[in-house]
């Protein structure tokens, strides 16, 4: 379980000091998939990264599985990054490494013997369905590919929580999903707790049990995803529900007119088939 308690963050100091977290107070059950939603800037990124401490709160607490985390140091905050993995939109992989060497690298660190290693390395290759692709470099991968060496490598010290920063947001819709599916099974069947963060309904809508929306560095709603996206409170939620519906009748639009556009060209072809015979 994870829980923030009355958290700050602030950038800055003197008189360039401005809080971009203000009293944030949330409970993450283990084993849930949670998403943050919200607008860019909004402070979804820097909260995200107050839960593995890669930045540190001005005050306030966090509370891993009932343990106080917030201020621990050396071997412990080691410890902690280990049980909390992350990944980014950006994929963030070591470009000079192959993939297995990416996905080994956290146990290298660790001490963790080569050959101990190499075997949990194909092990996750396996999981995230990127078996004989050991010995490729990352630029040799696409998008989605890419993504899933970043899954393998965080999964790597078998963390109890996922953290992840807009994950899908650089893949099309059909990778995206791809993507989705494969970290609803590490959640499923590791029990892995996902922190999802995106600004995207839909994303929000496939994977999450609960969501909160987080505007301006407040946390303005928080529920059961289908309930909040079905009747959401905020002015912020509201637009965004609104501009994804508008957004949804032109996807419809475009692909009953492409629809329509297909049919005629069939027709026309058959009518020359036909004139031709
Ligand atoms: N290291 C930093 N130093 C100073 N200000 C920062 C720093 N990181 C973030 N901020 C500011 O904190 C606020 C929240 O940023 P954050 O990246 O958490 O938002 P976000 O919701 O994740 O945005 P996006 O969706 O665009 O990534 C923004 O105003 C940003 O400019």
């Amino acid at each position: 379980m994870i829980q923030l308690e009355n958290l700050h963050k602030s950038y800055g100091t003197g008189s360039t000091e401005h809080e971009v977290l203000h009293d944030i107070n949330l409970t993450i059950e283990s084993g849930e998939v949670f998403g943050i939603l919200g607008s860019s800037g909004a402070g979804k990124s820097t909260l995200v990264r107050c839960i593995n401490l890669l930045e540190q709160p001005t005050s306030g607490r966090v509370l891993i599985n009932g343990f106080d985390v917030t201020n621990v140091q050396g071997r412990q905050l080691a410890s902690l990054r280990s049980q909390v993995g992350m990944i980014f939109q950006n994929f963030s992989l070591f470009q000079q490494r192959t993939v297995l060497k990416n996905v080994t690298f956290a146990l290298e660190i660790a001490g963790v013997a080569a050959p101990k290693r190499i075997e949990r390395a194909r092990y996750l290759l396996n999981l995230v369905g990127l078996e004989g692709f050991e010995n490729r470099y990352p630029s040799q991968l696409s998008g989605g590919q890419q993504q899933r060496v970043a899954i393998a490598r965080a999964l790597a010290n078998n963390p109890s929580i996922l953290l992840c920063d807009e994950a899908t947001s650089a893949l099309d819709s059909t990778t995206t999903a791809s993507i989705l599916d494969l970290l609803h099974r590490i959640n499923q069947e590791l029990g892995v707790t996902l922190i999802i963060i995106t600004h995207s309904l839909s994303v929000a809508r496939n994977i999450c049990d609960r969501i909160a929306m987080i505007d301006n560095g407040r946390i303005v709603e928080i529920g059961d995803t289908e309930e909040l996206l079905s009747h959401p409170h905020s002015d912020i939620l509201k637009t965004l529900v609104h501009n994804a519906t508008i957004e949804n009748h032109r996807h419809k639009d475009i692909s009953s007119h492409d629809s329509v556009i297909r049919q005629d060209k069939l027709a026309i072809e058959d009518s020359l088939i036909r004139e031709a015979q």
